[in-house]
């Protein structure tokens, strides 16, 4: 089958299923749950795993070959040499440009690690200096366009190298530094469809793991940009969120299974409803950690010292990088080869990137119960936390036409998915009746009887649309949490003075650039606090009229060193992440 085909859900699917040789003979699952075991194939095919969007396994901590050890001292610095703003001069003056040609050809993991490891080189390079580097060098651009094109992801940070494979986990009572095996088994447990592995109200009844990944306390991340708590719990709030709605993929995909069955599968009302219920506690659970965020990571500490480093490429023209980043791929692009030109002073061969920077906005988790539930989004968002693409007096012609031509944002980001995670989303959008979800089932179900039949809602068919209703209700509750944690992390922290000890200047002569651009002593410099606040200018000052938090119509409090700050220009970050609730809300109008 190939990637992107539809699971054979259709009537003649399950008359040629409930032929075939041998499916008398199938597992007592697999024939209590007709196309259990096809399930379990296309969640291993996609690379689901027990850990839903998470890797079986723990990520690797260090490239096995020797020949990566450069890679692996330097990253173990990362933060000491960001501190004190030396990390440029280390990869110019230190580093070699290593090949990617000598990771492991077939194991994936080295793949990863080696992306994980090369984009926190990338975004410490670009953002750690006195100004934001418009190059990224051979040593960094050379194997980061050689590892991403092998993933199939882009050359820049992304929820899968941030926080998908940039974690370990330690036995609750063990020092820190000990890490713990996970079971390497990548087969699915026989369970039926609705008895999760890991839910909020059943424990697992076929635990193969030696660690509960919802558990936050057995969660360590494996590299940070600033070596702070806060950093760490960022990342990791999401890892324990990914993990706990793991078990309701499975679940749901029977659901669409069913609704794809239709009059075959007499049962499937009351199998969506038991899934949708189940889903709404998966979701209630997943809040409660997503909430668990204001106990480990504080709001001035994320929003001065952690988010500049997030920062992508894409609409950055407000902070420095008005064309975004050239990668200087050097001898790699051989001769003839487009992309000559004099950049910083010297001639280099290479490339102009721009793309958004790393966001939990790129969770496959959310999308799915997006695509499950048929809730659609249409708007093209304009920010990430860590990028700015919104139309501001700074963006360039070539960025004001692309941002018109910008697909929805939710749209755009599967492109910074695991390719098979994108693959994924994709066949789960044309599972059920097709496109839809199970809005699509609901609301045909409620025209037939209503419109065609003549009759009321049977108790079935009420549940049933009651279940449906109170999904959407907890993904919209579940958007509300992240609402408030946005305003707490961005939108009160972006009207406060800045203080004092966010106010450091780089060092002059931090490497690359610094010298051509400005970075010398008495001279204003991008600071990383000008970084954050000039990304909150690309998220439009959040002029919302429901906005809690507005207090003087968007005029920026604080000295804001760096660009000026706009006033309610571009498209708002609040404005958009409101839509996306309402458009969840709005999905659960089915019937009224
Ligand atoms: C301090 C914590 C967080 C902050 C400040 C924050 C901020 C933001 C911002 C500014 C956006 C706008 C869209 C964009 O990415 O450009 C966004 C979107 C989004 N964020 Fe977060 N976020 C945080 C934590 C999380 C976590 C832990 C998750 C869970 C995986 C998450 C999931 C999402 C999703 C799914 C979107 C897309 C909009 C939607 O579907 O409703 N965020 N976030």
């Amino acid at each position: 089958m190939s990637p992107c085909e539809p699971l054979p859900t259709s009537a003649a699917a399950s008359k040629q299923q409930a032929s075939s040789p041998g499916s008398e003979s199938e597992s007592d699952s697999s024939s209590h749950f007709p196309g259990i075991d096809h399930i379990q194939s296309l969640l291993t095919k996609y690379d689901i795993t027990t850990n839903g969007f998470l890797p079986e396994g723990p990520p690797l901590e260090v490239l096995p070959d020797e020949y990566y050890a450069p890679w692996e001292n330097l990253i173990r610095r990362l933060p000491a040499l960001l501190d004190v703003g030396a990390f440029r001069a280390e990869v110019d003056d230190r580093l070699a440009v290593l090949e990617a040609d000598r990771l492991g050809t077939w194991k994936e993991e080295e793949w990863r690690r080696a992306y994980v490891v090369l984009c926190f080189f990338a975004h410490g390079y670009i953002w750690g200096g006195a100004r934001p580097s418009e190059v990224l060098p051979p040593q960094i651009a050379v194997p980061l366009v050689a590892v991403s094109s092998h993933l199939d992801l882009p050359p820049i940070a992304t929820y899968a190298s941030l926080n998908l494979w940039n974690f370990r986990c330690v036995p609750e009572s063990s020092p820190s530094t000990t890490s713990c095996s996970l079971s390497t088994d990548l087969s699915l447990p026989p369970s039926p469809p609705l008895t999760p592995a890991f839910s909020s109200t059943s424990q697992p009844t076929t635990n193969k793991f030696k660690f509960d990944p919802t558990n936050l306390s057995n969660l360590r991340t494996l590299h940070t940009f600033t070596n702070t708590p806060s950093e760490s719990w960022f990342y990791l709030v999401s890892v324990a969120m990914e993990a706990q709605g793991a078990y309701i993929i499975p679940t749901m995909l029977y659901a669409l299974q069913a609704i794809g069955l239709g009059s075959s599968d007499p049962d499937w009302k009351d199998t969506t409803t038991k899934a949708l219920r189940e889903l709404v506690k998966c979701v209630e659970a997943v809040g409660e950690l997503l909430e668990r965020m204001y106990e480990g990571c504080e709001p001035m500490v994320f929003y001065h010292q952690i988010r500049p480093f997030l920062a992508g490429s894409k609409g950055m023209g407000g902070v420095g990088l008005p064309r975004g980043v050239f990668y200087d791929l050097g001898a790699a692009m051989g001769e003839g080869h487009v992309g000559e030109e004099e950049v910083q002073g010297q001639r280099r061969k290479g490339k102009w990137m721009a793309y958004r920077g790393g966001s939990n906005g790129q969770s496959s988790l959310i999308q799915f119960w997006d695509l499950v539930l048929g809730v659609e989004h249409v708007s093209a968002g304009n920010s990430s936390p860590h990028s700015s693409s919104s139309t501001s007096s700074s963006s360039t012609t070539a960025e004001k036409g692309e941002q018109q031509n910008m697909k929805p944002f939710h749209e755009e980001v599967r492109e910074y998915m695991p390719l098979k995670h994108r693959q994924f989303l994709a066949l789960v959008s044309k599972m059920g009746l097709g496109k839809g979800g199970i809005r699509k089932a609901v609301m045909e179900m409620v025209e037939t009887a209503t419109d065609h039949e003549g009759r009321d809602l049977n108790q079935k068919e009420v549940e049933l649309q009651k279940a449906f209703q109170d999904a959407t209700r907890a993904l919209a509750n579940f958007r509300n949490k992240h609402l408030q944690i946005v305003a707490r992390y961005i939108v009160i922290p972006s009207r406060q003075a800045v203080p004092e000890e966010y106010k450091k200047k780089w060092k002059s002569g931090s490497g690359s650039g610094d010298e051509e651009t400005g970075g010398k002593d008495g001279e204003e410099v991008v600071n990383l606090a000008s970084v954050s606040s000039g990304l909150q200018q690309g998220h439009g000052r959040e002029g919302g009229k429901e906005d809690e938090e507005k207090k003087d119509g968007g005029h920026v409090h604080g000295p804001g060193p760096g660009p000026e700050l706009m006033g309610t220009g571009g498209t708002a970050l609040l404005p958009f992440l409101k839509q996306t609730r309402d458009e969840t809300l709005k999905a659960g109008e089915v019937g009224r």
